[in-house]
This record gives C-alpha cells, structure tokens and sequence, in this order.
C-alpha cells in the first residue's frame, strides 16, 4: 500500500517568523497516519530542518541543479539540499517551468540529480487552460511524464504531482472526474513503462487550489495519494485539517 503524502510548498513566501507555523504543525501531528513534506524557501532550509528534527515532518527544497557543483551562480546542488537537511525536492513545478523555462528533459536531470544523493524528487506536471480547452489534458500529462520523470524512478525515490496550472491559486479546482481521469491516465502510462510494481508504489499528489474545505472529497477520489498544497500549507491552521483529511481518506 502507498503511504500517503501532504506536502507543502511554501513557493517564495516565508521568513525565520514562519518557523512558527511550521512548530505548531509538527506539534498537532506527532504519529501522523500519513506523511507530512513541507518545502520552504531555500534560504529556511536549514532552520526549517532543525525546527522539524525529531518531528514527523520531513523538510523538501524547490529546485535544484542538475550539476553536483560548479559555476552556476544563484543555483543549488542537490548535495546542498541534503546537507540543508532535506529529504526530497519538488522539481518542474510549473511556475518554474514558465518563470525559467524548464523543459521536460531538464527536470528528467535534475531528478536524477536529485535521486543520486538519496533525495526523493516530486515532480510535477499538469496542463494549461488552452491545453485542456482544447482536449490536450491526456496529451501533455502523457508527454511531461514520459520526459520528467527518469527510468531510475521507483515508489522510494519519485512522487508524481499533478497540478494543473489553472487550478493553482486560483481557486478554481478540476471535478473530481477531472481529477480521477487524470491520475487513472498516470497510474496507467506508469504501469506501461515501469510494470504494476513500481508503478503503484509510486504516490500520485493532486495540486491546485486544495483547501481544508475539499480536501476530503479530493483524497477520495480514485489514484490520489494526498497532496502538494500551496497557499493553504503556510499556515498550520489551515494544513493540519488537510493532513486529517488526507489520514482519514
Ligand atoms: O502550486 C501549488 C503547489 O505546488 C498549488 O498552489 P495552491 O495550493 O496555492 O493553489
């Protein structure tokens, strides 16, 4: 069975005073019946890591390099993630993908990158409003996966976000057919090409607009194994009733 996943990601919002959300979350699920990711801002890594030890919460990067080291002034390596304290990466997320141009075959290095130093890789896919508009959905989400996501992949190292980019902040949220047929149409292309094992041992994240109230009926829908949440992760009142929902789904 897939253990479930609410993960946070925190995008570019957060200072040293946001350790104390993350203090409170850690606090309100101490044996969670899920897993619990939060991913701050790179210059919180460190401070959000000691904030969490011990804890339940695990602590993710946003980016990172395909390169070990080297001139790439402003970038991090996995390795420093790692020695930051984290434990998995969100990589290809689409505001990276428009804010920095990542392709496909870029987020499939930075996932190996990020899987030769033991760090899981959350990478994310989803279409745009004209690609769903115009019936591309399956299409694009079939072609992100095949490019991002590496032949290394298996349920340890790799989780799948689907996080279409018209759902996110904008509260606008798929039905939960929308959703189902998406993750049904994953789970599918992953048992193509990696065989049922490994394919339903990796975990398939909704993202978009996921908020206390409709996190439930979201964690109910068939091939969803929890969540990347942005807004409604940064505070700790609004995440823990997500992580609930997700531990009773
Ligand atoms: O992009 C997201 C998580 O990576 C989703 O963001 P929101 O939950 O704010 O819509």
């Amino acid at each position: 069975m897939r253990r479930k996943l609410a993960a946070g990601n925190w995008k570019m919002n957060g200072t040293g005073d946001s350790l104390g959300e993350l203090a409170a979350l850690a606090e309100s699920h101490p044996g969670p019946a899920a897993d619990i990711l939060i991913c701050p801002p790179a210059t919180l890594l460190s401070r959000a890591a000691d904030t969490a030890r011990g804890s339940a919460v695990a602590i993710g990067g946003q980016d990172c390099h395909a390169n070990a080291s080297g001139a790439h002034t402003g970038d991090l390596s996995a390795a420093m993630l790692k020695d930051a304290g984290a434990s998995a990466v969100i990589l290809g997320h689409s505001e990276r993908r428009a804010d920095h141009g990542e392709t496909d075959a870029q987020v499939c290095a930075k996932a190996e990158a990020a899987m030769a130093e033991g760090l899981t890789a959350v990478i994310c896919i989803g279409e745009t409003l004209a690609e769903r508009e115009a019936g591309d959905t399956l299409k694009v989400a079939g072609t992100q996966l095949a490019g991002s996501v590496p032949a290394s992949a298996s349920g340890a190292n790799t989780v799948i976000a689907y996080e279409p980019v018209w759902a996110i902040g904008t509260g606008k949220v798929p039905t939960l057919e929308q959703i189902a047929e998406v993750h049904d149409f994953l789970r599918a292309e992953l048992t193509i090409r990696f065989g049922a094992e490994t394919a339903d041992s990796i975990r398939l994240l909704y993202g978009g607009s996921v908020k206390p109230s409709n996190a439930a009926e979201i964690f109910a829908v068939s091939n969803v194994d929890g969540a990347l949440v942005g807004g409604a992760s940064l505070k700790a009142a609004d995440f823990s009733p997500i992580i609930t929902a997700l531990e009773t789904a």
